[in-house]
């Protein structure tokens, strides 16, 4: 077979593999494996001096090489944005009710924002993170390892139980396995971790709800707003999508089986907002990240970040950071 045959054929299998992915469970793959990517695109950022965990290392491929274009000072820059925007709005929010309210994490991934509260004395009634199945049993593994200079069960305020692989609760902090998409399966799961619906509660949603379809986040909140008294949400995903930049980056994404569902939501701040609001939430600021980075955020601490690694111009970053953005919507 010549050359030319042989490279259209492959063209055909890798275009049949994409659209075979995107109707079926391995779609569902693609995207738990974004969680890898944000964990060693974090980890990377962190060893470069762009922000203090101490706890990532032990969810993190110590030994895996982060990609070449995931190193750009800018991506560090812009993971280290939505990290401490939305550990800032969380922490505010457990102030103002003087620890009395909930932190819930939908798509957490291996997220360490717990164990950065709890080391730092933030106080919270209950902390809840939910992901798929296969993501949190990883994580529980990840948690309950021995070996290491961190131990994460130190944390906990009893010891932890384990069910079926992918749940745990340990005291004020439970980590369940559900489809946020299955409305009954994440109640039934929600109601194991026993949270309070009368005191304020704060959800979090970091590059989750673009993966689902507009209908289904929308429903989503909905009954969030129906069944928690005092809710507000924190959430950050894509922004300005109608242009180039999202175009190569939906194309990119396509190729690794990974849809982008709710993609429509992320196009302008009315859209986000008129999500929120029709979900019943009153108050809804959105602000793109280069409004997180340059107002938002503590401004001696973006000093200190522009110093790590020197950029020659500003305009990729600034156009990475206007097409990712965080919405912050409350009742
Ligand atoms: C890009 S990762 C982000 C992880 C984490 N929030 C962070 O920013 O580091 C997206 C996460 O959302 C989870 N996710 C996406 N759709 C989901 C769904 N329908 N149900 C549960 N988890 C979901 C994925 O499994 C993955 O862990």
């Amino acid at each position: 077979m010549d050359s030319e045959a042989i490279s259209s054929d492959s063209h055909v299998a890798a275009a049949i593999a994409t659209r075979r992915r995107s109707n079926s469970v391995s779609d569902d793959y693609s995207v738990q494996r974004t969680n890898d990517d944000a964990t060693q695109c974090k980890y990377f950022a962190i060893q470069k001096g762009y922000w203090k965990d101490d706890f990532i290392g032990r969810f993190a491929n110590s030994s895996a090489n982060v990609a070449e274009a995931r190193r750009f000072p800018e991506i560090s820059m812009g993971y280290w944005a939505r990290t401490a925007a939305i550990e800032k709005y969380v922490r505010g929010f457990l102030e103002e009710f003087d620890g009395n309210a909930q932190v819930v994490s939908f798509g957490c991934g291996f997220d360490t924002l717990f164990w950065r509260l709890v080391s730092s004395d933030a106080k919270l009634a209950k902390y809840v993170e939910v992901d798929f199945s296969s993501v949190t049993s990883k994580k529980i593994r990840h948690i309950l390892k021995p070996g290491g200079s961190v131990d994460l069960k130190k944390s906990f305020e009893s010891e932890a139980v384990v069910s079926h692989h992918a749940d745990l609760h340990a005291g004020n902090y439970h980590l369940i396995g559900a489809d946020l998409r299955q409305t009954s399966e994440l109640e039934q799961k929600l109601a194991t971790c026993q949270l309070d619906h009368d005191i304020p509660t704060i959800f979090i949603a970091e590059c989750v709800l673009v993966y689902m379809s507009s209908n289904t986040s929308s429903s989503l909140l909905k009954n969030l707003v129906s069944q928690f008294r005092h809710p507000a949400f924190v959430n950050y995903e894509q922004f300005r999508t109608s242009d180039a930049f999202t175009r190569v980056m939906e194309q990119n994404l396509g190729e690794r089986g990974i849809q982008l569902h709710g993609l429509e939501m992320c196009e302008s701040a009315e859209k986000q907002e008129e999500r929120f609001r029709n979900a019943g939430f009153k108050s809804v600021k959105v602000m793109d990240m280069n409004q997180i980075f340059n107002q938002f955020l503590d401004q001696d601490e973006v000093a200190r970040i522009r110093q790590i690694e020197m950029l020659d111009e500003m305009e990729l970053l600034e156009q990475l950071l206007a097409h990712y953005c965080v919405v912050f919507a409350r009742v």
